[in-house]
């Protein structure tokens, strides 16, 4: 069998190389030539998968080591009988670490506590759910839109995204791409809805870029800088609008999801697919490819405001001011399209909350819980 691998996919070799011969590209580089006499196909999000891509080729297989699927043409490669899998909830969780060291970093620059702001989460799947799940375990009053999930399960427990965005003061973007369709995603936030954001309030957007309307954004923020926004995703990856990154208060070249955890277990969800679509038995367990972090505890001696407790845990795991940081030097010294690759491909070694376990002494237990909620390990010494 032959394989076609994007180079930025970590433990390929452990996870592939007994089915055949692998080929390691960069995402953004392969061609139809690549691939015509592959067999299997095994990409990130930068790959755009579909009949311009396949047409012609022997693939049987494609697997996207991602959440998102907006750039695979999954009707197409269904239509022609090629196996197709995806990573569900792989980098879910280092999405939410993104999320709360975003909104750790804002709080202290704009001096407000996290515990006084009321949270709405756009998009309540893998990734909103978790985020939802950890704010309120730590105490945090939330708020959620997510209409599909809505008509399926009720409307208890929902609201619609005009009320949420009238009444929450950090809005939060968990939703897929969808272009068209009764739920499409495309501009969720336009013009209108970006003019109803409350004064002081955070927008972040770590689903996909299109899913804002970036040019009103920059308006807004550019004319009134009477709100914050912190991105991640942006239209035209990789280059992106100069304008608006300069009045984002965070921004990040995609790589919320990027925690190591998350990239190993997206690798290991496609080697699960595709083993099953070659009807080989399991040979690996994730734990044989995820090594143990350098930094495991952490211990608190002092009684900290929860802010800054949190703050500490968050910055001794995930900073996100680093990413922010480097995206700018990156782009300065090489350019936009250049410097956002470069800040993805040799993006540094991130582990998630959950790795870290964080002792506290005394009796220290609305901290505990909190720490516990927010997804960190705890310990009583
Ligand atoms: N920045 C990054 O590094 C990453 C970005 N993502 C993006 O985040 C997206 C969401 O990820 P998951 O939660 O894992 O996906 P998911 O498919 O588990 O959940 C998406 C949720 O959005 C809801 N939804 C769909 N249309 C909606 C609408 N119009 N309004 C409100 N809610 C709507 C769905 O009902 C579903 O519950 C992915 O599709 C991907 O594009 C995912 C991982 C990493
Ligand atoms: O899983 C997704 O969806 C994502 O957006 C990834 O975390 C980011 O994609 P890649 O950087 O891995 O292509």
């Amino acid at each position: 069998m032959k394989l076609v691998i994007d180079a930025n996919i970590p433990a390929a070799d452990d996870c592939f190389a007994h089915l055949g011969h692998i080929i390691r590209l960069p995402g953004r580089e392969i061609t139809g030539q690549d691939v015509r006499d592959a067999d299997a196909l095994i990409v990130r999000s930068i790959t755009r998968v579909d009949e311009a891509l396949l047409a012609g080729s022997r693939v049987r297989f494609v697997g996207s080591c991602t959440i998102g699927v907006d750039h695979v043409d999954t009707h197409w490669l269904a239509e022609q009988g090629i196996g197709f899998a995806s990573a569900p909830g792989c980098n879910a969780e280092a999405v939410v670490d993104y999320v709360l060291s975003s909104l750790a970093t804002l709080g202290e620059r704009q001096e407000w506590s996290l515990f006084e702001r009321r949270i709405g989460v756009v998009g309540a799947g893998n990734v909103g759910a978790r985020l939802v799940a950890r704010l309120q375990a730590m105490g945090i009053a939330t708020q959620v839109c997510d209409p599909p999930r809505a008509e399926r399960e009720g409307q208890a427990g929902f609201v619609d995204l005009d009320t949420l965005i009238a009444t929450c003061d950090v809005i939060c973007l968990h939703v897929p791409l969808v272009r068209d369709g009764a739920h499409a995603t495309r501009h969720l936030l336009d013009e209108a809805r970006i003019a109803a954001l409350s004064l002081g309030s955070v927008l972040i957007n770590a689903g996909r870029g299109d899913c804002v309307d970036g040019a009103a954004l920059e308006r807004r923020l550019g004319s009134a800088g009477d709100i914050t926004a912190v991105l991640d995703v942006w239209k035209s990856e990789p280059e992106i609008d100069a304008a608006l990154r300069d009045q984002v208060a965070l921004a990040t070249p995609h790589i919320a999801g990027h925690s190591l955890d998350g990239k190993l277990r997206g690798t290991f969800m496609i080697q699960e697919a595709l083993m099953a679509a070659e009807g080989e038995p399991a040979r690996l367990a994730f734990a044989d490819i995820c090594p143990p972090p350098a930094l495991a505890a952490l211990e608190l001696r002092q009684a900290l405001a929860f802010d800054q407790a949190l703050a500490l845990c968050i910055r001794a795991v995930y900073d996100v001011r680093r990413d922010h940081e480097a995206l700018a030097r990156a782009i300065e010294g090489q350019g936009m399209a250049q410097g956002f690759d470069a800040c993805r491909t040799h993006y540094p070694l991130r582990r998630e909350f959950a790795t870290l376990e964080v002792r506290l002494a005394g009796e220290a237990v609305t901290l505990e819980t909190m720490l516990r909620g927010a997804g960190f390990r705890t310990l009583r010494c």
